[in-house]
């Protein structure tokens, strides 16, 4: 046995985010990430972060110390892990065909109405078996650590019904427990509107069938999920039926997650504070007092630049958010619409169209997403007693995950002080 998991020497810099255990950054703060240069980092034997100091100190400190790896950092830069704050990774069948659709201008809704979309995807995961989505999840969670991403948000929502929808809780129970990415799971029966039900039959079915089977297998510690999440959209499910759902999943002891005013303008930040939401995902379309209300709640607001990248859609005013001090985090939107695993893509796309500067993309996909799945007490900053989930960039500055588009130099991904990635 070795004193220590890890050390990390001489790395030009740890951007350990913040150091004072604020649990997520808002306005200009976002902007003043905190970076120690030219230092090293030691973690336990549990995973947890003991001490980052400058390498001289943590030389003489450690000099009789045994440690299971040593990583000599010289001329890198350390960030932490990723956590992904809005994914739908449980599914089967491609959506390629739609792909070109789309780019043949079809709108997202054109190709819903079409039975396309969301029902496409519903009709398929139906048929699938329980051990064939958890083996197309397990491949696509390898694909995001591959990417940097530590941790991740995932979502229900292509069953539409009680056995498919609780398939895949079970499906995402089983990959948190079997694969190194830590899995918050989400409850997304209203996904949209199950073919041949109204919505108010939907509405029924959710809180007298769905809820209550969630419920009975949470207890058997079958399911875990920690959200509850609805499609709030015009024609989808609109306002009343999304506040029933979701005070329904709040009596559960869910927390209030939910996709809002991505297509049309549907009051969600409004919402969200009268529901003292927890987050609310895309806001394509939210208004001035809609962020006003999500400042004062405070609802994350989960941005997901792959959405308006791929549909062509207006993006969200993430400047304005900042402005209005509501916390911003950020979100891959992995799902068979937007099939995008890399958040390094997705912080781009944040910094390009959405006109982040970097420090801020890099909060929004670290401390503020894990913060936005009430992680970030154990999550999403590089400090003392947080697990060591963090990547080794193969250049001094770490702006060059953001910059080097396509494929960013991540040499090592690190997963509580494991070595899980490395590369040449
Ligand atoms: N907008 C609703 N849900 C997903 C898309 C799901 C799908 O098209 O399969 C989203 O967040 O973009
Ligand atoms: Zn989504």
């Amino acid at each position: 046995m070795f004193d220590y998991r890890l050390k990390i020497k001489n790395a030009s810099q740890i951007v350990v985010i913040t150091s004072n255990k604020k649990p997520y950054l808002i306005g200009k703060d976002m902007s003043n990430i905190e970076i120690v240069e030219n230092s090293s980092m030691i973690v336990d034997n549990q995973g947890k972060i003991i001490e980052i100091n400058k390498n001289e100190i943590i030389e003489e400190k450690y000099s009789n110390s045994t440690f299971e790896r040593v990583i000599d950092c010289t001329g890198k830069s350390i960030i932490p892990g990723f956590v992904d704050g809005h994914t739908h990774p449980v599914f089967s069948g491609d959506r390629v065909h739609e792909f070109a659709m789309k780019l043949a201008g079809a709108t997202y809704l054109d190709v819903h109405k079409a039975g396309g979309g969301i029902q496409f995807t519903v009709q398929h995961t139906r048929q699938s078996t329980e051990k064939e989505l958890l083996d197309l999840l397990l491949a696509r969670l390898d694909r995001m650590l591959k990417h940097g991403t530590t941790t991740i948000e995932a979502k229900s929502g292509y069953g539409l019904e009680t056995e498919t929808e609780m398939k895949m809780l079970k499906v995402l129970h089983q990959a948190n427990k079997t694969h190194p990415i830590d899995i918050v799971s989400t409850y997304l029966g209203a996904h949209s509107i199950p073919k041949g039900l109204t919505a108010q039959e939907a509405t029924d079915d959710i809180i007298n069938n769905q809820l209550p089977e969630l419920k009975r297998l949470k207890e058997l510690n079958e399911i875990s999920p920690s959200n509850i999440d609805v499609f709030l959209e015009k024609g989808i499910y609109e306002q009343e039926h999304s506040k029933q759902i979701l005070n329904e999943g709040k009596k559960l002891g869910l927390n209030i997650n939910f996709h809002g005013d991505e297509l049309t303008y549907q009051r969600s930040g409004e919402i969200g504070e009268e529901l003292q939401a927890l987050a609310i995902s895309h806001l394509e379309k939210v208004s001035e007092e809609g962020m006003i209300a999500m400042s004062k709640t405070p609802t994350f607001a989960v941005l997901l630049p792959t959405t308006a990248y791929i549909l062509r859609l207006e993006v969200p005013p993430a400047r304005r958010m900042i402005e209005l001090n509501v916390p911003v985090a950020l979100g891959s939107d992995f799902n068979p619409n937007a099939h995008c695993m890399s958040m390094p893509f997705v912080m781009n796309l944040a910094c390009v169209l959405m006109k982040m500067n970097m420090s801020e993309a890099l909060v929004a996909a670290t401390l503020n997403s894990a913060a936005s799945l009430g992680l970030s007490k154990s999550h999403g900053s590089l400090e003392v007693g947080k697990y060591a989930d963090m990547l080794i960039i193969n250049n001094q500055k770490w702006e060059h995950i953001i910059y080097e588009l396509i494929d960013p130099p991540i040499q090592y991904v690190i997963k509580n002080g494991n070595i899980l990635i490395e590369n040449k």
